[in-house]
């Protein structure tokens, strides 16, 4: 099953017409990774192995967000929903709570991704994006890395970045897709 998933505005504001929910492929196609696991199950600390020792995820961590776990939370969170990418990938497992992670398509518009207990998502390095809280306002992530983790987020425009370079090259491909920096 694909997580729900569908168009918001540059604010995160749901945009006017039914939400459609966009296909898992809609995701694949602009490099995006899901798996569903359950935390609460051994079959899927077999298969979180499994993917940690395939794609070489040697570092992992937990994150809490809401106001009392998190410190300087509200500068964390404005940080969060600024647009920005990385020079690596983002993985997360979310293991409580929920969250909307936003990710660019093809066209240069927000895909809202809602993450819920379960869902792991591994967005691929020089992907524009950003995260915010629902209205639950709790999220609990495993963050995984291959080595030391390197968590600057790197704002908006980075297309002379190399890891934003490779992204264009090889996600988006020769198609047309607007390299103009917002
Ligand atoms: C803390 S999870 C999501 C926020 C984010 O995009 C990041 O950490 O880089
Ligand atoms: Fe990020």
């Amino acid at each position: 099953m694909a997580p729900q998933a569908w168009i918001v505005g540059e604010k995160g504001e749901d945009l006017q017409g039914p939400k459609e929910s966009l296909p898992l492929s809609k995701l694949e196609d602009i490099g995006v990774l899901y798996w569903q696991l359950d935390p609460k199950k051994s079959e899927s600390e077999e298969e979180l192995a499994k993917i940690r020792k395939e794609r070489g995820y040697s570092y992992m961590d937990l994150i809490e967000i809401c106001p009392d776990k998190l410190e300087n939370y509200e500068e964390k969170l404005k940080n969060f929903f600024t647009e920005h990418m990385h020079a690596d990938e983002e993985i997360r497992y979310c293991l409580e709570g929920s969250g909307y992670f936003d990710v660019r398509d093809r066209d240069d518009k927000w895909i809202r991704i809602w993450i819920k207990e379960g869902d792991m998502i591994i967005l691929p390095a020089g992907i524009y994006h950003r995260f915010t809280l629902d209205s639950t306002n709790y999220v609990k992530l495993m963050r995984l890395f291959i080595g030391e983790p390197v968590w600057t987020a790197l704002n908006r425009p980075q297309e002379g970045h190399p890891s934003r370079q490779e992204y264009v090259k090889n996600v988006m491909g020769n198609n047309g897709f607007a390299l103009a920096a917002h």
